[in-house]
């Protein structure tokens, strides 16, 4: 561990050699003074005090004195010195992990969780400090007071000095036996604190939901299991810890006691002079003090080779695979993405694409559609190259991916993503991140075709307005927006849409979408979307279901085949919301698809319609808690839910059940009479409901006793 611990060291020292050389001449010099101190006691006594001699009295002190002065300069100088090389190795350390953690790959940082890298910085990396001026101070002065003492005991007296050597040995035994357990406990406290300081990360990004679902009480429940588990393992730490100081103190005393009564026996005995005797007990307590001081590093040296095997973890991920042939750049060099019998898993559990076979000409526009989880989303990143494939192979321009560099290709690509990232600084830095040579008017440009420029101006600040927390100053659409801008300015070959405007409102999205018909003209355009109104200009529309390619063709084609598409089709056709998102309508024929409304007469139908209300609801917010009372049906007429369940096992202290979406619905139950919600619903994106309330309905049921009866079994039915 301690020679781990070393070479580690010696290897960050490499690059500073001469500031290193300096140092340790420096620090020579220091500590030759500290280490032959204490042989002036014996000149002083048997060359000045015995002899009664003033002038090698006087000789010897000024010697002593000069040489003092000289060797504490070069301590102090050679401190400034240690300053500066620590201070240049921790930064070529953070360095050497942040480039890294660039180029690893994306399956790295599903495996780990943000806790944990962040604890490289902040728990690994000070404690590799802490060891490094640990040996660089009283380490290398404990060693080198011990060698030196070493020789001059021997030279003094042979024999003591044999038996403090011995004695030097049992005092490390202890600390060396413990080594080991001490390690695996260090270990499992790294860990502890990775799990303790994730879990307050979570808590404090998931605050909306842990209120919204009242679960403060619960979150505290389970921190403090967390905290009992800390508890244990940290007193372990502090139990292993004052362990490994407290051994060699035991073992210190009892090589003291065997010394002095040696050491007495001698002088009595006439072995040794009486000025070698006081000079072997003061070299020899100096000599204690620093095998002392050692012992107490080793706790340090525990901690710091744990945290270097853990930052080798990470400096040992594999990175990114990257080929060598470049993708020319340019207007005119637009990529063709052919994917062979490609299939991929994120896991042994479940394969979330399967044997794919497609084609993407280039300057043509692609739309992935199908159910949540069918591997939309799965297969964008695929073409970005976060993923390979588990088999089968994707080419670019007839190139095998796997041969393309990476950074040249994805220089062609501006993509939008349904959650998208905004870092700290102003909107224009964050803009203009995709082209960072773009002038201001450019980024204006860009702004205005995403339809924020407006919104930005009216902000005090303008573009030079800075955003906070990863965005949280600015609403969902707002932020999409920001992206959508991002993609925009980059002018790419390939622009890649990943539910890029499931956060707006009809109006912008409609009008979005014509800047993107727009910008279709000479490029790749791949969409994923769950809104098939927006894709029906698409060249190719690609069907997914449960990971594979259920069909493929444009938009007319699909509906002629009359397959899965068609049915994603019927049901979200039939629904109209207002352009400014404030009012929907249903008309009979959607209504009638409605299991338990099949076959009902096109006039009650009518009149049930007209129960209808429209009901709107904010991304995050919460239509339905579980356990409440449920009176009425919804239908989503636009936008995303999430369907879920309070438990606090699970991260964010909620499980996922499923995803709903345009034409989707719930809550049918409430129609049959008061039952209490089963599961929480969250709007995922802004939503636009119809919903029905069950007064109403049965009301106009009561005037139809011809439908009642159906009505209400299939709805008991489906409970
Ligand atoms: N990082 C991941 N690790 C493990 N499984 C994943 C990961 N991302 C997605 N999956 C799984 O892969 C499958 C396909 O997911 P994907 O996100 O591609 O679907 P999608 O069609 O884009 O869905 P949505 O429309 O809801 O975004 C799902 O079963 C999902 O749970």
């Amino acid at each position: 561990m301690m020679l781990t611990v070393l070479k580690y060291m010696a290897s960050c020292m490499r690059a500073y050699r001469s500031l290193a050389a300096l140092f340790f001449t420096l620090l020579l010099l220091d500590l030759a003074f500290i280490s032959l101190a204490p042989l002036s006691f014996q000149l002083l006594i048997d060359r000045a005090i015995l002899p009664k001699d003033m002038n090698a009295f006087a000789i010897i002190l000024t010697v002593l004195a000069v040489s003092g002065v000289l060797c504490l300069s070069a301590g102090v100088v050679s401190d400034r010195i240690l300053a500066k090389l620590s201070a240049h190795i921790q930064q070529d350390l953070r360095k050497r992990l942040f480039e890294h953690m660039q180029q690893v790959n994306m399956g790295f940082f599903e495996k780990k969780r943000s806790s944990e890298l962040l604890s490289y910085f902040t728990v690994d990396l000070p404690s590799i400090e802490r060891a490094m001026n640990a040996i660089m101070t009283i380490g290398m002065q404990s060693i080198t007071v011990v060698s030196i003492s070493t020789i001059v005991l021997f030279y003094l007296q042979w024999s003591m000095a044999l038996v403090i050597v011995l004695g030097a040995a049992i005092i490390f035994a202890g600390p060396y036996l413990l080594g080991r357990r001490a390690e695996a406990i260090n270990i499992s406290h790294k860990e502890q604190l990775d799990l303790l300081v994730g879990d307050i990360q979570e808590n404090i990004k998931a605050q909306k939901v842990i209120k919204g679902f009242n679960l403060q009480q619960a979150m505290t429940n389970k921190f403090a299991k967390r905290l009992q588990a800390m508890f244990l393992i940290h007193y372990r730490k502090n139990v292993i810890g004052s362990q490994l100081e407290r051994l060699p103190m035991i073992s210190l005393l009892l090589v003291n006691l065997s010394i002095i009564g040696f050491g007495s026996y001698l002088a009595l005995r006439g072995h040794i002079t009486l000025g070698a005797l006081v000079a072997f007990f003061t070299m020899y307590t100096s000599m204690g003090n620093s095998v002392f001081n050692l012992t107490f590093i080793i706790p340090v040296f525990t901690d710091a080779s744990v945290s270097i095997d853990r930052m080798n973890s990470l400096l040992h991920a594999p990175k990114e695979a990257s080929g060598s042939l470049s993708l020319p750049a340019g207007i005119d060099s637009k990529p063709d993405i052919r994917f062979s019998d490609v299939s991929f898993r994120y896991n042994e559990e479940q394969e979330a694409l399967k044997r794919i076979d497609l084609r993407i000409a280039a300057g043509t526009t692609a739309a992935f559609v199908g159910s949540s989880g069918s591997g939309k989303s799965t297969l964008v990143q695929l073409i970005l190259g976060f993923y390979q494939p588990s088999s089968g192979h994707i080419e670019i321009n007839g190139i095998p991916m796997q041969d393309i560099n990476l950074g040249s290709y994805r220089e062609q690509i501006g993509s939008v993503f349904q959650e998208n990232f905004l870092f700290r600084g102003t909107i224009l830095d964050n803009i203009r991140i995709s082209k960072p040579s773009a002038t201001k008017e450019e980024v204006i440009e860009a702004a205005k075709k995403a339809e924020i420029h407006v919104y930005i101006m009216t902000l005090s600040g303008g573009y030079d307005t800075m955003v906070q927390d990863e965005g949280s100053n600015f609403s969902g659409g707002q932020r999409q927006r920001l992206a959508i801008a991002r993609a925009i300015l980059k002018n790419p070959q390939i622009l890649l849409l990943d539910e890029a405007t499931s956060a707006l409102d009809p109006i912008s999205e409609a009008s979005i979408n014509r800047t993107f018909k727009e910008l279709s003209q000479n490029r790749t355009v791949i969409t994923v979307t769950h809104r098939l109104a927006s894709i029906t200009h698409a060249n190719q529309i690609y069907v997914f279901d449960k990971g594979e390619l259920v069909g493929s063709g444009p938009h007319q084609e699909l509906l002629a085949e009359g397959g899965y598409y068609k049915e994603l089709w019927d049901k979200q056709n039939g629904m109209q919301v207002s352009s400014n998102g404030r009012e929907a309508d249903i008309d009979e024929e959607r209504l009638a698809k409605l299991p338990f409304f099949q076959g009902v007469d096109t006039e009650i139908l009518k009149e049930i319609r007209s129960l209808f209300n429209t009901e709107s609801f904010a991304a995050k917010q919460q239509v339905i808690q579980a356990g409440e009372q449920g009176e009425k049906f919804y239908l989503i007429a636009r936008g995303r839910v999430e369907v879920s369940r309070k438990n606090i096992d699970v991260e964010g202290g909620k499980q996922h059940l499923a995803i709903l979406e345009d034409g989707d619905h719930f809550g049918e139950i409430a129609l049959l009479n008061n039952v209490p919600r089963t599961a929480d619903i969250t709007a995922l994106t802004p939503c636009v409901f119809l919903t029905l309330q069950r007064k109403g309905l049965h009301y106009v049921l009561s005037k139809h006793p011809e439908i009642n009866d159906r009505v209400r079994k299939t709805l008991q039915e489906r409970k």
